[in-house]
């Protein structure tokens, strides 16, 4: 059995380190607390913004009727959002929220993401000490629960910026470079440059168990699954068991005018060359037919490269000092604290 539960981590403003308060949201919310000295001054009941994100999951499904839904345009904006990073350069990354301003918000690899942000809005505007970085982690992080993925944990600290990126486009993976060795290659250097191992790429790109493509965002059509709001382990099977995958020629009776992409033999399902690189590269396929074969590996490897990914660049308030984690640890022995 699976657990699902966020964990949060709260900052309390205010009050530096309150196991009344926070004793208060454990047994309020069910999730995992724990201090962190404050950075902002308006308190954020996280609690209660991450029910507002499973209500707004929920109200847009219902308004949609059609079996799709926004949390994997979530789970992808805080993707976007945090997959701008350089670990040399240490640019980029969740903090700052600069998909807010062009030009990043015009990039090419962000079409289609504006709609996420702008469903977002109102929750951003109910809780004014809420940063938008902190927002659309919480919701991509939501989503993944919400569609039955693994347990993730996230917590706050994230500040916005007031300005846009530095970062120039060109830092979030293309589908396709034109050739198998290029686009092996291109996903290696793009996850490589934000700090990701083999495993931990091939990992994150299984995210594409949920979701679909649009033609008026990306160009590219379909879902990569037959449960689209499913977080589970499909995409490696069908990779790796299913298929045969061949070249998308038509679509709904007419010639397919769009880019390379791939399809099963029911037409229904499709795939990136970046999703193919997942088997035709040796490193990668071994991987993926370990994630095909075991789903509870697979969502281990992800909620932790999740984790990383979302945190990549951001600097979070220092956690409590030796002597006030001494006070926690015995009032948490005496049943006060916050485990
Ligand atoms: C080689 C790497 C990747 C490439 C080339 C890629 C490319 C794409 C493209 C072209 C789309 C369709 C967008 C649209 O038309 O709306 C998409 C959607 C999506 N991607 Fe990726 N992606 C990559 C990695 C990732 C990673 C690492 C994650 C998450 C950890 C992710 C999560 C998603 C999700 C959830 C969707 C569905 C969005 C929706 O339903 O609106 N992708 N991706």
């Amino acid at each position: 059995m699976r657990t699902y539960a966020i964990v949060l981590l709260s900052q309390t403003a205010g009050a530096r380190f309150t196991p009344i308060v926070l004793a208060g949201c454990v047994s309020a919310a069910g999730v995992s607390y724990m201090s962190l000295p404050p950075a902002k001054a308006q308190a954020v009941d996280y609690n209660a913004v991450k029910q507002d994100i499973k209500a707004l999951i929920e109200q847009d499904a219902e308004q949609r009727g059609d079996g799709t839904s926004l949390a994997g345009t979530l789970v992808r904006l805080a993707w976007h959002a945090s997959g701008t990073y350089c670990k040399s350069t240490k640019d980029g990354g969740s903090c700052g929220a600069t998909m807010r301003f062009d030009p990043e918000a015009s990039w090419g690899a962000n079409a289609g993401l504006g709609a996420a942000r702008s469903a977002l809005e109102p929750i951003k505007a109910k809780y004014p000490g809420l940063s938008y970085g902190d927002l659309w982690t919480l919701a991509g992080s939501v989503a993944i629960a919400e569609m039955g993925g693994p347990t993730i944990t996230w917590r706050p600290g994230r500040t916005d910026s007031d300005k846009p990126t530095k970062v120039p486009d060109g830092q979030l993976p293309d589908a396709d470079k034109g050739d198998i060795g290029k686009t092996i290659d291109h996903i290696r250097a793009i996850f490589g440059r934000m700090g990701f191992s083999d495993r931990e790429m091939v990992a994150l790109i299984g995210a594409h168990a949920v979701g679909r493509c649009h033609t008026d965002a990306s160009g590219y059509w379909g879902p990569w699954t037959f449960a689209e709001t499913t977080f589970s382990n499909e995409y490696f099977r069908l990779l790796v068991e299913g298929g045969p995958w061949t070249v998308k020629r038509t679509h709904e009776g007419k010639p397919w005018t769009g880019p390379l992409q791939f399809e099963d033999p029911t037409g229904k399902l499709m795939m990136l060359p970046t999703d193919m690189a997942m088997i035709w590269d040796k490193e990668f396929r071994q991987i993926s037919e370990e994630y095909a074969k075991d789903e509870d590996l697979f969502f281990k490897d992800f909620s932790e490269a999740w984790k990383k990914l979302i945190e990549l660049g951001v600097t979070f308030p220092s956690t409590a000092s030796g002597l006030t984690n001494l006070i926690n640890r015995i009032r948490a022995l005496f049943g006060f604290g916050a485990k």
